[in-house]
């Protein structure tokens, strides 16, 4: 793959309960992202972190009234509207651009940004389904929450900031999923999302699961977004996430299905944006988890064992 593969930092903890993975992009960058990219063929430029103040920093008068049960909303508004400004701008100027969280809520302004000026689908790596709203969470943690963000469901209709139009749900795809809180499953199971869950991974495999996601993800849209959430690996490969939920795809599953993606890609050019979140390097083991996140990157962008 011939090409610029931009490096967007979101040191961002606001969506997430346990503090460190604010430092995932550094993490990620030490785990060899670099090195790793340039071995998959593209030409990684560094375009550094995009400026999160730290939670300290923050002025508590700053913040936005609580809107239902969803923390940091206001932050999270001025971070995702300023990253999905960079993902816009990386994709016009005909890079690819890559997105170290940060906590899963980043990919709402990866999604916003990326869809700017495309119908685009999406492939959610996950072992949650992200799909509550400030309604329906449990936890208010808005990284439960940013595909209900991109659809404007529930109170996020009211926040143009978090709505994507160019996504529809019927071009999303999860794979992997695990755990799903009892009011997201039924929004999933009344939702055209398509939901691939570890049990399909075991009945048929993860090539066959991830070329369904594909077919799902590029039908009727200009191209996809990769979603990777470390959780979505078993937490004996990676350790360092903040929700791990075992039961989770091994290492070689998860290389062969950024290389099925990546297959893809050299044929039709489909990917248009990715992001990496969730890695906390507080909770990992010897950046175990920021590695393998650098090694999957460059799985998607075409690295091969032969
Ligand atoms: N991106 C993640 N790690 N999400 C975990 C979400 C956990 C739980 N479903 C919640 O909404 O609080
Ligand atoms: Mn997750
Ligand atoms: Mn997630």
């Amino acid at each position: 793959m011939d090409s610029t593969v931009r490096i967007i930092g979101v040191p961002m903890d606001y969506g997430a309960d346990r503090r460190g993975v604010d430092m995932g992009p550094s993490a990620i960058r030490y785990g060899g992202l670099g090195t790793e990219l340039e071995d998959a063929g593209v030409e990684p430029v560094d375009g550094g972190d995009l400026f999160v103040p730290r939670a300290e920093e923050r002025d508590p008068d700053a913040g936005s009234p609580r809107r239902g049960n969803a923390k940091f909303l206001r932050e999270i508004e001025d971070v995702c509207t300023r990253l999905s400004d960079r993902v816009a701008d990386a994709i016009g100027n005909g890079e690819f651009p890559l997105v170290l969280g940060g906590d899963h809520s980043v990919s709402i302004g990866s999604l916003r940004g990326s869809s700017r000026d495309a119908d685009l689908g999406v492939i959610w790596f996950d072992a949650h389904a992200d799909l509550n709203t400030p309604e329906t969470s449990p936890s208010g943690n808005v990284h439960g929450m940013p595909l209900s963000a991109t659809l404007g469901r529930g109170m996020f209709g009211e926040m143009e900031w978090a709505n994507a139009s160019g996504v529809r749900e019927d071009a999303i795809a999860y794979v992997g999923l695990r755990s799903i809180d009892e009011r997201e499953r039924k929004r999933v199971r009344e939702s055209e999302l398509t939901a691939f869950t570890m049990s399909d991974i075991d009945e048929r495999g993860i090539t066959a699961v991830v070329e369904d996601a594909l077919s799902v993800a590029t039908d009727g849209t200009d191209g996809i977004h990769v979603s990777l959430d470390l959780d979505w690996l078993d937490p004996t490969t990676a350790p360092g996430v903040g929700t791990p939920v075992r039961g989770g795809v091994t290492y070689r599953e998860a290389h062969s299905a950024l290389e099925t993606v990546s297959r893809r890609h050299d044929a039709d050019g489909l990917i248009r944006s990715m992001d990496v979140v969730e890695v906390n390097p507080i909770l990992d083991e010897r950046n175990e988890t920021a590695t393998v996140a650098a090694e999957l990157a460059a799985s998607a962008f075409g690295k091969q064992i032969l």
